[in-house]
Protein backbone atom coordinates (compact mmCIF):
# COMPACT_ATOMS: atom_id res chain seq x y z
CA UNK A 1 0.00 0.00 0.00
CA UNK A 2 1.06 3.36 -0.57
CA UNK A 3 2.66 5.93 2.30
CA UNK A 4 0.12 8.51 3.16
CA UNK A 5 1.38 11.59 5.75
CA UNK A 6 -1.08 13.56 7.05
CA UNK A 7 -1.22 16.25 10.39
CA UNK A 8 -0.42 14.76 13.70
CA UNK A 9 -3.55 16.14 15.11
CA UNK A 10 -3.71 18.29 18.45
CA UNK A 11 -1.62 20.79 17.40
CA UNK A 12 -2.54 24.40 17.13
CA UNK A 13 -4.02 26.00 13.73
CA UNK A 14 -1.32 27.48 11.22
CA UNK A 15 -1.70 30.89 10.52
CA UNK A 16 -2.51 32.16 6.87
CA UNK A 17 0.06 34.08 5.72
CA UNK A 18 -2.25 36.83 3.91
CA UNK A 19 -5.18 38.04 4.61
CA UNK A 20 -5.70 39.36 0.79
CA UNK A 21 -8.01 37.60 -0.47
CA UNK A 22 -7.98 39.34 -3.95
CA UNK A 23 -5.38 37.03 -5.80
CA UNK A 24 -3.38 39.34 -8.19
CA UNK A 25 -1.30 38.30 -11.33
CA UNK A 26 1.80 37.66 -9.26
CA UNK A 27 3.23 34.64 -9.01
CA UNK A 28 3.86 33.61 -5.39
CA UNK A 29 5.44 30.48 -4.84
CA UNK A 30 4.75 29.46 -1.59
CA UNK A 31 7.35 27.12 0.80
CA UNK A 32 5.86 24.15 1.65
CA UNK A 33 3.83 24.75 5.51
CA UNK A 34 6.33 22.38 7.11
CA UNK A 35 4.22 20.34 9.57
CA UNK A 36 4.82 17.41 11.58
CA UNK A 37 3.15 14.80 10.04
CA UNK A 38 2.42 10.66 10.39
CA UNK A 39 2.76 8.00 8.15
CA UNK A 40 -0.96 6.63 7.98
CA UNK A 41 -3.33 3.93 6.19
CA UNK A 42 -6.38 4.92 4.19
CA UNK A 43 -9.21 2.68 4.30
CA UNK A 44 -9.65 0.15 1.02
CA UNK A 45 -11.42 0.53 -2.07
CA UNK A 46 -11.24 -2.26 -5.03
CA UNK A 47 -12.65 -2.03 -8.25
CA UNK A 48 -14.84 -5.00 -7.11
CA UNK A 49 -17.07 -6.13 -10.09
CA UNK A 50 -17.34 -2.66 -11.65
CA UNK A 51 -15.56 -3.59 -14.90
CA UNK A 52 -17.59 -4.95 -17.83
CA UNK A 53 -15.86 -8.09 -19.72
CA UNK A 54 -14.65 -7.57 -22.79
CA UNK A 55 -15.69 -11.58 -23.97
CA UNK A 56 -19.04 -12.76 -23.88
CA UNK A 57 -17.65 -16.47 -25.22
CA UNK A 58 -14.22 -17.93 -25.18
CA UNK A 59 -11.51 -16.04 -25.55
CA UNK A 60 -10.12 -16.46 -29.18
CA UNK A 61 -7.19 -15.43 -30.28
CA UNK A 62 -8.32 -15.05 -34.23
CA UNK A 63 -10.85 -12.11 -32.80
CA UNK A 64 -8.50 -10.90 -30.14
CA UNK A 65 -7.60 -7.68 -31.96
CA UNK A 66 -10.89 -6.26 -33.29
CA UNK A 67 -12.42 -7.34 -29.92
CA UNK A 68 -9.92 -4.74 -28.59
CA UNK A 69 -10.23 -2.37 -31.28
CA UNK A 70 -14.39 -2.18 -30.44
CA UNK A 71 -13.36 -1.53 -26.96
CA UNK A 72 -11.34 1.35 -27.40
CA UNK A 73 -8.14 0.22 -27.39
CA UNK A 74 -6.83 1.62 -30.47
CA UNK A 75 -5.92 -0.39 -33.76
CA UNK A 76 -1.84 0.34 -32.93
CA UNK A 77 -2.30 -0.91 -28.94
CA UNK A 78 -4.97 -3.71 -30.31
CA UNK A 79 -2.78 -5.08 -32.99
CA UNK A 80 0.61 -4.96 -30.57
CA UNK A 81 -1.50 -6.64 -27.59
CA UNK A 82 -2.90 -9.42 -29.94
CA UNK A 83 0.34 -10.23 -31.42
CA UNK A 84 2.22 -10.13 -28.03
CA UNK A 85 -0.61 -12.48 -26.82
CA UNK A 86 -0.50 -14.80 -29.77
CA UNK A 87 3.40 -15.00 -29.48
CA UNK A 88 3.22 -15.46 -25.07
CA UNK A 89 0.33 -18.17 -25.93
CA UNK A 90 2.95 -20.27 -28.56
CA UNK A 91 5.78 -19.87 -26.55
CA UNK A 92 4.00 -21.32 -23.54
CA UNK A 93 1.85 -23.82 -25.52
CA UNK A 94 -1.26 -22.20 -23.79
CA UNK A 95 -4.52 -22.05 -26.07
CA UNK A 96 -7.11 -23.03 -23.64
CA UNK A 97 -9.87 -20.22 -22.57
CA UNK A 98 -8.39 -20.33 -18.87
CA UNK A 99 -4.85 -20.00 -19.96
CA UNK A 100 -5.23 -17.07 -22.88
CA UNK A 101 -7.36 -15.14 -19.90
CA UNK A 102 -4.77 -15.71 -17.45
CA UNK A 103 -2.41 -14.71 -20.29
CA UNK A 104 -4.25 -11.79 -21.55
CA UNK A 105 -4.71 -10.43 -17.80
CA UNK A 106 -1.33 -10.78 -17.32
CA UNK A 107 0.03 -8.85 -20.62
CA UNK A 108 -2.65 -6.35 -19.81
CA UNK A 109 -1.86 -5.53 -16.47
CA UNK A 110 1.91 -5.29 -17.33
CA UNK A 111 1.25 -2.79 -20.23
CA UNK A 112 -0.93 -0.42 -17.73
CA UNK A 113 1.84 -0.35 -14.07
CA UNK A 114 3.16 2.47 -14.01
CA UNK A 115 5.39 3.78 -10.93
CA UNK A 116 3.54 7.44 -10.46
CA UNK A 117 -0.51 6.03 -9.74
CA UNK A 118 -0.91 7.05 -6.36
CA UNK A 119 -2.16 10.32 -5.76
CA UNK A 120 0.11 12.62 -4.06
CA UNK A 121 -0.40 12.64 -0.46
CA UNK A 122 3.29 12.00 1.15
CA UNK A 123 4.85 15.22 0.50
CA UNK A 124 4.01 16.81 4.26
CA UNK A 125 3.69 19.81 2.11
CA UNK A 126 0.13 20.75 4.20
CA UNK A 127 -2.56 21.18 3.11
CA UNK A 128 -2.58 19.21 0.07
CA UNK A 129 -4.28 21.45 -2.73
CA UNK A 130 -6.06 18.93 -5.19
CA UNK A 131 -7.60 20.97 -8.38
CA UNK A 132 -10.36 18.96 -9.85
CA UNK A 133 -10.81 19.78 -13.86
CA UNK A 134 -12.70 18.34 -16.57
CA UNK A 135 -16.01 19.39 -19.05
CA UNK A 136 -19.25 19.37 -17.91
CA UNK A 137 -20.87 16.86 -16.64
CA UNK A 138 -17.71 14.35 -16.55
CA UNK A 139 -18.75 13.41 -12.95
CA UNK A 140 -16.41 15.96 -11.06
CA UNK A 141 -18.25 16.49 -8.49
CA UNK A 142 -19.53 13.27 -8.31
CA UNK A 143 -15.32 12.11 -7.80
CA UNK A 144 -14.53 14.55 -4.75
CA UNK A 145 -17.61 13.77 -3.05
CA UNK A 146 -16.13 9.93 -3.24
CA UNK A 147 -12.46 11.37 -2.69
CA UNK A 148 -13.52 13.56 0.78
CA UNK A 149 -16.20 10.91 2.08
CA UNK A 150 -12.69 8.37 1.55
CA UNK A 151 -10.62 10.81 3.20
CA UNK A 152 -13.10 11.37 5.90
CA UNK A 153 -13.17 8.00 6.47
CA UNK A 154 -9.45 7.73 6.97
CA UNK A 155 -9.64 10.99 9.53
CA UNK A 156 -8.27 13.08 7.12
CA UNK A 157 -10.13 16.91 7.43
CA UNK A 158 -11.01 18.37 4.48
CA UNK A 159 -11.96 21.38 2.64
CA UNK A 160 -13.95 22.33 -0.58
CA UNK A 161 -13.91 24.80 -2.65
CA UNK A 162 -16.60 25.43 -5.29
CA UNK A 163 -14.66 27.09 -7.82
CA UNK A 164 -17.45 26.56 -10.99
CA UNK A 165 -18.88 29.78 -9.38
CA UNK A 166 -21.26 30.36 -12.34
CA UNK A 167 -23.53 27.60 -11.86
CA UNK A 168 -25.78 27.83 -8.69
CA UNK A 169 -26.69 24.65 -8.74
CA UNK A 170 -23.16 23.20 -9.47
CA UNK A 171 -22.29 25.06 -5.95
CA UNK A 172 -25.64 23.39 -4.51
CA UNK A 173 -24.39 19.99 -5.42
CA UNK A 174 -21.02 20.68 -3.81
CA UNK A 175 -22.40 21.66 -0.89
CA UNK A 176 -24.37 18.09 -0.88
CA UNK A 177 -21.62 16.32 -0.90
CA UNK A 178 -19.76 18.02 1.72
CA UNK A 179 -22.74 17.13 4.06
CA UNK A 180 -22.50 13.71 3.01
CA UNK A 181 -19.09 13.60 3.08
CA UNK A 182 -18.43 15.35 6.61
CA UNK A 183 -15.92 18.51 4.85
CA UNK A 184 -16.11 21.68 4.85
CA UNK A 185 -17.48 24.02 1.82
CA UNK A 186 -16.30 27.43 0.75
CA UNK A 187 -18.92 28.84 -1.28
CA UNK A 188 -18.55 31.71 -3.71
CA UNK A 189 -20.15 34.57 -1.77
CA UNK A 190 -22.13 35.65 -6.06
CA UNK A 191 -22.90 34.02 -8.60
CA UNK A 192 -20.12 34.23 -11.47
CA UNK A 193 -17.83 35.39 -8.55
CA UNK A 194 -13.59 35.50 -9.74
CA UNK A 195 -13.27 30.87 -9.81
CA UNK A 196 -9.26 32.10 -8.38
CA UNK A 197 -10.80 34.22 -5.64
CA UNK A 198 -12.81 31.05 -4.29
CA UNK A 199 -9.96 28.77 -4.68
CA UNK A 200 -8.02 31.36 -2.42
CA UNK A 201 -10.55 31.55 0.29
CA UNK A 202 -10.72 27.74 0.15
CA UNK A 203 -7.16 27.41 1.00
CA UNK A 204 -6.96 30.06 3.13
CA UNK A 205 -10.05 28.26 4.95
CA UNK A 206 -7.90 25.28 5.18
CA UNK A 207 -4.76 26.65 6.48
CA UNK A 208 -7.27 28.59 9.27
CA UNK A 209 -8.86 25.05 10.17
CA UNK A 210 -5.43 23.45 10.21
CA UNK A 211 -6.80 20.63 7.49
CA UNK A 212 -5.27 18.39 5.54
CA UNK A 213 -6.65 18.73 2.09
CA UNK A 214 -7.80 21.28 0.00
CA UNK A 215 -10.17 19.95 -3.05
CA UNK A 216 -11.01 22.35 -5.82
CA UNK A 217 -13.78 22.15 -7.93
CA UNK A 218 -13.71 24.27 -11.32
CA UNK A 219 -16.21 24.87 -13.82
CA UNK A 220 -14.72 22.87 -16.96
CA UNK A 221 -16.02 25.08 -19.89
CA UNK A 222 -14.31 24.24 -22.81
CA UNK A 223 -15.49 27.31 -25.11
CA UNK A 224 -11.94 27.65 -26.61
CA UNK A 225 -7.81 27.20 -25.32
CA UNK A 226 -7.40 30.53 -24.26
CA UNK A 227 -10.07 31.51 -21.99
CA UNK A 228 -9.51 28.07 -20.04
CA UNK A 229 -5.75 28.51 -19.59
CA UNK A 230 -6.24 31.77 -18.58
CA UNK A 231 -8.78 30.98 -15.49
CA UNK A 232 -7.00 27.84 -14.37
CA UNK A 233 -3.50 29.50 -14.63
CA UNK A 234 -5.47 32.33 -12.36
CA UNK A 235 -6.79 30.08 -9.77
CA UNK A 236 -2.91 28.24 -9.63
CA UNK A 237 -1.60 31.46 -9.42
CA UNK A 238 -4.15 31.90 -5.94
CA UNK A 239 -3.81 28.85 -4.82
CA UNK A 240 0.34 29.27 -4.98
CA UNK A 241 0.38 32.18 -2.75
CA UNK A 242 -0.09 30.22 0.31
CA UNK A 243 0.49 26.55 -0.71
CA UNK A 244 1.46 24.02 -3.40
CA UNK A 245 -0.73 22.30 -5.83
CA UNK A 246 -0.20 18.61 -4.66
CA UNK A 247 -2.69 16.98 -8.05
CA UNK A 248 -4.62 18.74 -10.75
CA UNK A 249 -6.95 15.50 -11.76
CA UNK A 250 -8.62 15.31 -15.09
CA UNK A 251 -11.92 13.88 -14.74
CA UNK A 252 -12.71 11.97 -17.72
CA UNK A 253 -16.23 10.29 -18.69
CA UNK A 254 -15.03 7.13 -20.13
CA UNK A 255 -18.83 6.37 -21.88
CA UNK A 256 -17.25 9.13 -24.25
CA UNK A 257 -15.29 6.55 -25.77
CA UNK A 258 -12.24 7.92 -28.80
CA UNK A 259 -14.50 12.34 -28.01
CA UNK A 260 -12.67 11.35 -24.88
CA UNK A 261 -9.67 11.68 -26.19
CA UNK A 262 -9.42 15.26 -28.28
CA UNK A 263 -10.89 16.73 -24.75
CA UNK A 264 -8.24 15.20 -22.59
CA UNK A 265 -5.50 16.52 -25.04
CA UNK A 266 -7.23 20.06 -24.66
CA UNK A 267 -7.06 20.10 -21.07
CA UNK A 268 -3.32 18.72 -20.54
CA UNK A 269 -2.14 21.45 -22.96
CA UNK A 270 -3.34 23.87 -20.92
CA UNK A 271 -3.96 22.61 -17.04
CA UNK A 272 -0.43 20.97 -16.31
CA UNK A 273 -2.26 17.95 -15.62
CA UNK A 274 -0.93 15.86 -13.01
CA UNK A 275 -3.57 12.76 -13.10
CA UNK A 276 -6.36 11.02 -14.74
CA UNK A 277 -9.48 9.89 -12.93
CA UNK A 278 -11.62 7.64 -15.37
CA UNK A 279 -15.31 7.26 -14.29
CA UNK A 280 -18.25 5.73 -15.27
CA UNK A 281 -16.41 2.61 -16.30
CA UNK A 282 -19.39 0.73 -14.63
CA UNK A 283 -21.46 2.14 -17.89
CA UNK A 284 -18.95 1.25 -20.45
CA UNK A 285 -17.80 -2.02 -22.90
CA UNK A 286 -15.07 0.13 -24.09
CA UNK A 287 -13.34 0.46 -21.44
CA UNK A 288 -10.20 0.12 -23.56
CA UNK A 289 -10.06 3.80 -23.71
CA UNK A 290 -8.74 3.76 -20.22
CA UNK A 291 -5.57 2.53 -21.73
CA UNK A 292 -5.41 4.30 -24.42
CA UNK A 293 -5.71 7.46 -22.85
CA UNK A 294 -2.73 6.65 -20.66
CA UNK A 295 -0.39 5.75 -23.06
CA UNK A 296 -1.40 8.53 -25.40
CA UNK A 297 -1.55 11.42 -22.73
CA UNK A 298 1.82 9.75 -20.84
CA UNK A 299 -0.08 10.25 -17.45
CA UNK A 300 -1.09 7.81 -14.95
CA UNK A 301 -4.95 7.16 -14.34
CA UNK A 302 -4.77 7.75 -10.36
CA UNK A 303 -8.75 6.67 -9.55
CA UNK A 304 -11.71 5.28 -11.50
CA UNK A 305 -15.51 5.60 -10.98
CA UNK A 306 -17.63 2.68 -10.68
CA UNK A 307 -20.53 4.32 -9.91
CA UNK A 308 -23.08 6.88 -8.64
CA UNK A 309 -22.75 6.05 -4.85
CA UNK A 310 -20.49 7.48 -2.33
CA UNK A 311 -18.87 4.25 -2.41
CA UNK A 312 -18.23 3.67 -6.25
CA UNK A 313 -14.39 4.95 -6.42
CA UNK A 314 -11.17 2.97 -6.38
CA UNK A 315 -7.50 3.77 -6.84
CA UNK A 316 -6.51 2.44 -10.73
CA UNK A 317 -5.12 -1.12 -10.05
CA UNK A 318 -4.07 -2.60 -13.39
CA UNK A 319 -4.08 -6.16 -12.02
CA UNK A 320 -8.04 -5.80 -11.09
CA UNK A 321 -8.91 -3.54 -13.67
CA UNK A 322 -7.42 -6.50 -16.39
CA UNK A 323 -9.10 -9.18 -14.19
CA UNK A 324 -12.48 -7.05 -15.07
CA UNK A 325 -11.73 -6.90 -18.76
CA UNK A 326 -10.96 -10.52 -19.45
CA UNK A 327 -13.47 -11.78 -16.68
CA UNK A 328 -10.38 -14.14 -15.06
CA UNK A 329 -11.52 -15.34 -12.24
CA UNK A 330 -8.41 -16.55 -9.52
N1 LIG B 1 -22.57 5.35 -13.43
C1 LIG B 1 -21.75 6.31 -13.00
N2 LIG B 1 -22.21 7.59 -12.99
C2 LIG B 1 -21.37 8.56 -12.55
C3 LIG B 1 -20.04 8.27 -12.12
N3 LIG B 1 -19.47 9.45 -11.78
C4 LIG B 1 -20.40 10.42 -11.97
N4 LIG B 1 -21.56 9.89 -12.44
C5 LIG B 1 -22.80 10.60 -12.80
O1 LIG B 1 -22.51 11.51 -13.86
C6 LIG B 1 -23.35 12.66 -13.76
C7 LIG B 1 -22.49 13.91 -13.81
O2 LIG B 1 -21.67 13.94 -12.66
P1 LIG B 1 -21.18 15.30 -11.99
O3 LIG B 1 -20.33 14.91 -10.85
O4 LIG B 1 -22.32 16.23 -11.76
O5 LIG B 1 -20.29 15.90 -13.15
P2 LIG B 1 -19.52 17.29 -13.21
O6 LIG B 1 -18.31 17.06 -14.03
O7 LIG B 1 -19.32 17.83 -11.85
O8 LIG B 1 -20.55 18.17 -14.01
P3 LIG B 1 -20.81 19.75 -13.94
O9 LIG B 1 -21.21 20.05 -12.53
O10 LIG B 1 -21.91 19.93 -14.93
O11 LIG B 1 -19.54 20.40 -14.35
C8 LIG B 1 -24.14 12.49 -12.46
O12 LIG B 1 -25.41 12.00 -12.78
C9 LIG B 1 -23.34 11.45 -11.69
O13 LIG B 1 -24.14 10.69 -10.81
C10 LIG B 1 -19.59 6.89 -12.18
O14 LIG B 1 -18.44 6.53 -11.85
N5 LIG B 1 -20.49 5.97 -12.62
Amino acid sequence: MFKFLKRLRGEEPAQSPSSNIEPTTSVVNAEPLVVEVESVELPKRTLGEGIRSLFGAPVDREDLEDILIRADFGVEASVEISEELKREANRQGASSDAELRLLLKDLLAKKLTRSDSALNLASGSLPYVILVVGVNGAGKTTTIGKLSKWLRDGDWSVVLGAADTFRAAAVEQLGTWADRSGSTLVRPEREGQDPASVAYQTVEVALSQNADIAIIDTAGRLQNKKDLMDELGKIRRAVEKQAQIAEVLLVIDSTMGQNAMAQAKAFTEVAEVTGIVMTKLDGTAKGGILYSLQSALDLPVKLVGVGEGINDFAFFSPEEFAKGLVAYKS
